[in-house]
């Protein structure tokens, strides 16, 4: 049985003032049946493990270097995210995709790097609306499973995260046809590759406009395991309607 996993992406928001959320949120949410994931900006994250560590509330990273370590300005190894306190890393993100050009070879790159420190990847695929109007959907998924996810993976150390490009912080929101028809998909591919065990263990969030108001109904989908969730993860109040969706789901 796969646990299901509320995560938040905060994304480029937040100082040391937002970090209050955290607390409110753990508040709002005592006894959680789901997993409960925040990702705060890098600065913030050993400030929010020291805030989340009495509570369920787990703590990730954005992204990371495919290397360990070395002449590398500005960027953030994986051990460093798990000495920080992270146990999960959010990694080939359609924004790091688009402003870093990061290929599927790099994601992969970076997954492998991730899982050797012993974080949990969670890697993220989705379609253009061009490429969804132009019906390659599946073929771009296909694509972006292949390349961004290494060998030897299992349901402990991937978790897959399906954002359409053209639904996150629109208020877009494919139809629940739609995204049933990318879980399910993303279930055989994984299975074929990787074992009907560990294709069945592997997690598949959504991610893209998710909101408490249409949570029930996305998280009633068939392999939907859970959501990556960016603008409504920044607050509490708004992030907690959500897991209770999930939780009850
Ligand atoms: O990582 C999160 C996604 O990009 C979704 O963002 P959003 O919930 O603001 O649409």
């Amino acid at each position: 049985m796969r646990q299901k996993l509320a995560a938040g992406n905060w994304k480029m928001n937040g100082t040391g003032a937002a970090l209050s959320e955290i607390s409110t949120l753990a508040a709002l949410t005592p006894a959680p049946k789901s997993e409960i994931l925040i990702c705060p900006p890098s600065p913030l994250i050993h400030r929010a493990a020291d805030i989340s560590a009495a509570s369920a509330i787990q703590i990730g990273g954005q992204d990371c270097h495919a290397a360990h370590a070395g002449a590398h300005t500005g960027d953030v190894s994986a051990e460093m995210l798990l000495d920080a306190g992270a146990r999960y890393v959010i990694l080939g993100h359609s924004e790091r995709r688009t402003d870093y050009g990061e290929t599927d070879a790099v994601v992969r790159d970076k997954t492998e790097a991730a899982i050797d420190a012993g974080l949990t990847a969670i890697v993220c695929v989705g379609e253009t609306l061009d490429q969804r109007e132009g019906g390659a959907t599946l073929d771009i998924i296909a694509g972006q499973l292949a390349g961004s996810v290494p060998a030897g993976v299992t349901g402990e150390t991937l978790v897959i995260a399906y954002e359409p490009v053209w639904a996150i912080g629109t208020g877009l929101v494919p139809s629940l046809g739609q995204i049933g028809e990318v879980h399910d998909f993303m279930r055989e591919k994984l299975e074929a590759r990787f074992g009907a065990e560990i294709g069945d263990a592997i997690r598949l969030l959504y991610g893209g406009s998710v909101k408490g108001s249409n949570a029930a109904n996305i998280f009633a989908v068939s392999n939907v395991d859970g959501a990556l969730v960016g603008g409504a993860s920044l607050k509490a109040a708004d992030f907690a309607p959500i897991i209770q969706a999930l939780d009850a789901a």
